[in-house]
């Protein structure tokens, strides 16, 4: 049976289906629509205002090269100018493949891209490394942990170096669900109230954050990276399958067989979740090591650094908090460059 008319232009023949509306779509009319949706994503929440320089996290992987791809279509629209940074996290056999999907999406398109790397901004520790020493603790599934953590620092600091007013991320609705899910089972409450909405506004000096793919699904984003044939670079983290979001991922997939709309509506309950007064978390004060935003006395990344600077993992990455905040840092400890808590 042939395929349907496109519903949009009614010329062409369809080419997929909508995952969540059913609707059929010839190819440019699916990526029109998607990059409408962004646009209206960015304007309706002013994610982006006009004269921003706007930094984007670039993993080379799908999300953040359909990111890059679509905000350079929008950017004249919008009025921004953009900057591709990108972290070394130090990950052998993986890291070095991503960058140079990088490198060849920054010569196509014309962008400026700046490497940062975690060796030169955390005392030479690179992912390897950690997982090194943290492998016998006992929480090497934490490796994740530690990155995300101090991935964030690292992409501030690139974000600053090219003078960027705002920092873009291609986190997607599943990946926001995926985070949602976790800290729920986490009981992590802190989390859980910082993480709705489409960014953060940049508390205590932190440059602005948003997530514009907040709302579109994995799927779309991947028909999208297709039909506009983007370069990307697909293999999973070397330290991934140890992730607890894998447990998050496969409890979702499950779910959304018996309720489709299931991703999107944990990312709304997140926008819209109030925590009781009691459960508030403590208000962020600055960290006693390197002043950027905490809610204890060290800083996330601090107390991660200190950790592994004592050679100690298990107590970073421990949920012993009283045991963390007791702990002075090291004398001498070298203070990672100033950012805000994480919020994602
Ligand atoms: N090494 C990195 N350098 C710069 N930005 C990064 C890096 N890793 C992740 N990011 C940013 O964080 C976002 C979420 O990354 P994460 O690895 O959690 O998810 P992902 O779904 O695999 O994203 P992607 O497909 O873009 O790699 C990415 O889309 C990107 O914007």
């Amino acid at each position: 049976m042939p395929a349907p008319p496109c519903a949009s232009c009614h010329a062409a023949r369809a080419a997929l289906r909508r995952p969540r509306s059913g609707q059929a779509l010839c190819g440019a009319c699916f990526c029109a629509a998607f990059e409408a949706e962004v646009l209206h994503t960015v304007l309706a929440g002013r994610l982006l205002p006009p004269g921003a320089v706007v930094a984007v996290g670039a993993s080379g992987g799908k999300d953040s090269t359909v990111l890059a791809h679509v905000l350079r279509e929008l950017a004249p629209r919008l009025g921004v100018s953009l900057r591709l940074v990108a972290v070394d996290e130090g990950i052998g056999g993986y890291r070095d493949a991503a960058l140079a999907a990088v490198r060849r999406q920054a010569a196509r398109w014309e962008l400026p891209l700046t490497v940062v790397a975690y060796a030169d901004l955390f005392g030479g520790w690179t992912m390897d490394a950690v997982a090194r020493s943290t492998a016998g603790s006992g929480r090497s599934r934490a490796c994740c942990t530690f990155c995300g953590v101090l991935r964030r620092r690292a992409l501030e600091e690139g974000a600053r170096l090219v003078g960027a007013t705002h920092i873009v991320t291609g986190h997607n609705a599943d990946d926001m669900a995926e985070t949602v899910l976790m800290n729920f089972l986490r009981g992590d409450t802190g989390r859980l109230a910082r993480g709705g909405g489409l960014g953060s506004p940049g508390e205590g000096g932190a440059l602005p954050r948003c997530r514009p793919l907040q709302l579109a699904s994995q799927k779309e984003v991947v028909l999208y990276a297709h039909f506009r044939r983007l370069d990307y670079f697909s293999e999973e983290c070397v330290y991934a399958p140890e992730a607890f979001r894998g447990h998050a991922r496969d409890l979702l997939k499950r779910l959304e067989v018996v309720r489709p709309s299931v991703v999107l509506d944990l990312v709304h309950s997140a926008e819209r979740l109030a925590l009781a007064p009691a459960a508030q978390p403590a208000r962020p004060r600055a960290c006693t090591c390197c002043r950027a935003l905490a809610s204890r006395p060290l800083c996330q990344a601090c107390t991660l650094l200190d950790g592994l600077d004592r050679g100690r993992p298990r107590l970073a990455i421990g949920k012993g908090r009283r045991g963390l905040d007791e702990e002075a840092p090291r004398a001498g400890a070298q203070p990672p460059p100033s950012a805000a808590l994480p919020a994602f």
